[in-house]
């Protein structure tokens, strides 16, 4: 915990009816209970409490509470002696079990008011000093994600909150898909904005993402068609509300699908970089990704469920099963680049959490190599030599630029995958029978490891491309064309007419289909960054929560 440092305020105030020493300093607000010296400093810590300033809501100066007067002389004296009384209301953020956060209140009552109003100008003016926090936001809303609720849950949970804090906000209620993303790209005045927020999952996300990519690589002249450019880092930060149906991409940078959370983590400026995979397909720009691109089972469950839309998020589970039991399996051939110089394996115990070293270390090599590359053009060339291959039979082909942890994978897709060290963790799950292919799955949802099976290989990579097999001119036909032609087009020559796999699989690209098969992926380190700081240890909460260490 953050030492005190110097004292800007220091005073003898009430919490309800107990004298507190409640001190105020850069980084710390402290409220100690007074009690004899001999006891104090021995034992009782739940005594005192303190809280990090840069995790105070708001400050507000308030009439103090009173009970019913009921016209007695002992009560018109009270009152009077209340009259000269002034208190002020602090809201801080309290932890809560499994990640959550929540806005706690103590109310301080001072001797007097001029006192009262000290109080609340010095918490003030250190709060107006937190440059990272947000004034102004752009907030999307898409009222059809999850179930349906992105405008009651803004309305009800995220706005008051924000209101509170003095955050200012202009609210657009998406009427179509992708509008979000085109207001984004062409209309939206920026300049007075200090981040973007989006109410809904992943598919919400994602056009947030892509309007502020394309956006920033418009404004700054770079081409983004072109897979080899090295994109420029967006300047504004995104909030993400849950209220879609799978919210990975907020469950694996929170610790938990809550919008009073994230609502809280964007009203305290966290910032939280992280990797983003540019897709394209023959030097075209196709989408962008940053957590799950997944051929095979999770581009067919994606689909699949697409068309029960109106089941809300059960449709994946029911997609799921269906395609669990179709068993489908897809030829093609996967390459790709390791990631070299890093720190860090897809089968490391540790886990990327708050403050993470590995995505720490790993940024400031691509930093280095990114200016080296302005240098020497030839230094991100790779030699064919570095390429690696493999051909086959695969089930499911997964990218994990994180750990895609959501509700049904706590630990996630790949568990020990960062959020920002510039790599992707490359799943390849071969052919197997379904019991094997079961047994992968449940290792996501228990302690095993799901990447120790015979059937699985996992590589971090920094780029990778995928050509499905059959008719390698198929590959270059976009997937309409090519389910055409394998429905009307003779059946496979290993599974005559059997009503086995179908030759193709889409892409499932952090839930949304792609239209391409044959793909070039490219991670670019930290491109964006959100209001989130990542999931926390336990054993940091445990020190930062009150009551403090005396
Ligand atoms: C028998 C036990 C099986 C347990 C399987 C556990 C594996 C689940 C992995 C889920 C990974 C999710 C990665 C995230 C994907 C989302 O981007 C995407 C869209 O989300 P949203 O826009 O919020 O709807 N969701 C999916 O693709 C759903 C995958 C569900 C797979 C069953
Ligand atoms: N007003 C709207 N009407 C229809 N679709 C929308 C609207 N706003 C956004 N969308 C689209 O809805 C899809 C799903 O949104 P999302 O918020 O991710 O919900 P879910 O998690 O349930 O899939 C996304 O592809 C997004 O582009
Ligand atoms: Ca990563």
């Amino acid at each position: 915990m953050e030492r005190p440092g110097r004292l800007l305020q220091l005073s003898e105030l009430r919490v309800r009816n107990t004298a507190y020493e409640v001190s105020l300093s850069r980084s710390l607000l402290t409220w100690k209970k007074r009690v004899s010296s001999s006891v104090y400093h021995t034992f009782k810590p739940s005594l005192c409490h303190s809280v990090a300033v840069s995790e105070i809501i708001s400050v507000r100066e308030e009439e103090e509470n009173s009970s019913k007067d009921d016209g007695s002389w002992r009560k018109i004296r009270e009152r009077q002696e209340r009259d000269c009384r002034r208190a002020f209301t602090v809201s801080y953020v309290e932890r809560g079990r499994n990640h959550r956060w929540r806005c706690a209140e103590v109310s301080f009552i001072c001797p007097d008011a001029s006192l009262c109003q000290r109080w609340v100008h010095s918490i003030l003016e250190q709060l107006a000093a937190l440059s990272c926090r947000p004034k102004h936001l752009l907030v999307y809303i898409n009222p059809h994600g999850g179930k349906k609720q992105g405008n009651r849950i803004y309305e009800q949970k995220v706005a008051p909150l924000f209101a509170q804090a003095g955050v200012t906000t202009q609210v657009i209620v998406t009427e179509y898909a992708n509008h979000a993303r085109d207001h984004l790209r062409t209309d939206a005045e920026l300049k007075q904005f200090d981040g973007v927020v989006c109410v809904g999952g992943d598919g919400m996300f994602s056009e947030i993402l892509h309007g502020l990519i394309w956006r920033m690589q418009l404004d700054s002249a770079v081409n983004p068609n072109s897979p080899e450019e090295a994109l420029q880092p967006c300047s504004l930060r995104i909030g993400i509300i849950p209220a879609g149906s799978t919210d990975c991409i907020c469950f694996a940078t929170v610790g938990t699908n809550d919008p009073v959370t994230s609502a809280l983590h964007i009203i305290v400026g966290d910032s939280q970089p992280m990797d983003v995979c540019s897709v394209h397909h023959n030097d075209s720009f196709l989408k962008y990704s940053v957590s799950l691109l997944g051929y095979g089972f999770f581009g067919d469950v994606l689909s699949d469920s697409e068309r029960k839309r109106w089941m809300g998020p059960a449709r994946y589970d029911l997609s799921g099963l269906k395609m669990f039991l179709t068993h489908h399996y897809y030829e093609g051939t996967v390459s790709y680049l390791p990631a070299k110089g890093i720190m860090g394996t897809p089968r490391d115990s540790g886990r990327c959490r708050s403050g993470c070293v590995v995505c720490e270390y790993n940024g400031e090599a691509f930093t280095q190599k990114g200016e080296k590359y302005k240098l020497d053009e030839s230094f991100d060339t790779e030699s064919d030599d570095e390429w690696r291959t493999v051909r086959g039979k695969f089930l499911a082909i997964n990218a994990a630029s994180m750990s895609c942890a959501c509700p049904r994978t706590p630990k996630g897709l790949s568990p020990a995958a960062h959020l920002a060290d510039g790599t992707t963790d490359l799943i390849l799950v071969r052919k197997c029978s379904r019991f094997d292919f079961l047994r992968h799955l449940i290792r996501h949802t228990s302690k095993d490891d799901q990447f120790d099976l015979a059937f699985v290989e996992v590589h971090r990579v920094s780029r990778f491309r995928f050509v499905p097999r059959q008719c390698q001119s198929d590959s270059d036909l976009n997937l309409p064309e090519a389910h055409k032609r394998q429905i009307f087009g003779p059946l496979c020559r290993d599974h005559p007419a059997c009503g086995c796999s179908p030759h193709y699989s889409s892409w499932n690209c952090d839930g949304e289909v792609l239209n391409h098969t044959a793909i070039d992926v490219r991670v670019h380190c930290q491109l964006i960054k959100l209001f989130a700081r990542g999931i926390e240890e336990m054993t940091v909460l445990e020190e930062v929560t009150s009551p403090c260490a005396i």
